[in-house]
């Protein structure tokens, strides 16, 4: 009688590796096959019904998948064709590169900062091209609504989890955000290990991906399985990131996925990070909490630089080197190992 070997996947999450068994037939367990859809308008009525609606399916999909789609979300179309076309028209240049990231810089008067930056602020943390003026303008015009798009739905996560609407909001005034828009080339000949993006975890409260119109976005469940998240117009994939799937004790969960560009077309996609403030404590939210609890109160920003160099400790650019010094490394943008 032979054995058969358990099939695994691997993936990096929580800073650290992990696989899991894919199962199938008997040993499948209960699990998602599908990406639910959350119409999410009822979070802009003035009723709060209306909002605890919303709350309730959102905490049901961060329960179940750890991903929904946000349907009827308040950010334009048109800021954001705008600025995928200013995206596109930045990879397009000489100089290319496949991925550009900016985030959270109080030196930066389009973000508003509540407080100038003193002489010990960090270096400024952005670096825009040259060379393309029209870039800054556009990509801010889309960061700021997708950053208060964000501020409101954190009030929605609030009710999901029973909780006051306001409980996070001092802790999201100045958040740690960052914005990048990746290029993914078509791929010649892919397959499962050709990747675009390795399967992780994102480090952040939670992720709003735009994506354009070409599917390779896929989410793992719990027997191993990718599951499709392709484009579907006119939403935002939104998933919980690890900062929230500590704060709930692993309620919400942070939900592994990888992008596969099978399509023979370029993609582009726009994913935004959002975070609490740098200096807001990382504290497991009172209904969450529970004996022989695993998780500290941490400092946010503590826990994105310990989560930034693991990252970069396990990127095999490394070379199995020492992990970089990244203090001087002041924004949100999330680096994937
Ligand atoms: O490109 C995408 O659709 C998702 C990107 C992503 O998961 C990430 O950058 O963390
Ligand atoms: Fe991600």
């Amino acid at each position: 009688m032979t054995v058969k070997e358990p099939e695994y996947v691997y993936y990096h999450a929580g800073g650290q590796r992990g696989s899991r068994p894919v199962l199938r037939g008997a040993a499948a367990k209960d699990t998602f096959s599908s990406i639910p859809v959350v119409d999410v308008s009822g979070m802009f009525s003035k009723h709060i019904e209306d909002r605890k609606k919303v709350a309730a399916e959102v905490g049901k999909a961060c329960r179940e998948v750890g991903f929904f789609y946000a349907k009827n979300h308040n950010v334009p179309d048109e800021v954001i064709a705008n600025t995928f076309e200013a995206v596109k028209n930045f990879f397009a240049m000489p100089n290319m590169k496949e991925a550009f990231s900016f985030g959270d810089d109080p030196h930066e008067p389009e973000q508003n900062a509540p407080c100038k930056p003193g002489p010990d602020a960090p270096k400024r943390a952005n670096a825009w091209p040259s060379a393309y003026p029209e870039f800054r303008p556009a990509m801010y015009d889309y960061f700021t609504r997708v950053k208060a798009f964000s501020q409101a739905l954190m009030r929605i996560f609030a009710l999901a989890l029973d909780l006051p609407e306001d409980f996070f909001d001092a802790a999201i005034s100045f958040p740690m955000v960052g914005i990048r828009a990746l290029h993914y080339p078509p791929q010649e000949k892919p397959n499962a290990n050709d990747i675009g993006l390795g399967a992780h975890t994102d480090y952040d409260f939670f992720t709003l991906v735009q994506q354009e119109n070409v599917a390779a976005l896929q989410v793992l469940n719990a027997n191993g399985i990718w599951i499709d998240a392709p484009p579907q117009p006119r939403t935002y994939v939104v998933n919980v990131g690890d900062f929230l799937s500590r704060i709930t004790n692993n309620k919400f969960k942070s939900t592994v996925h990888r992008v596969l560009n099978k399509s023979g077309e370029e993609r582009y996609s726009m994913p935004f990070f959002f975070s609490p403030n740098r200096e807001a404590m990382l504290s497991v939210v009172p209904n969450c909490r529970e004996k022989g609890q695993v998780y500290e109160d941490i400092n946010a920003g503590d826990y994105f630089m310990e989560r930034l160099k693991a990252a970069r400790w396990q990127h095999p650019s490394n070379n199995g080197k020492p992990a970089p010094v990244v203090q001087d490394m002041p924004t949100a943008q999330a680096i994937i190992a």
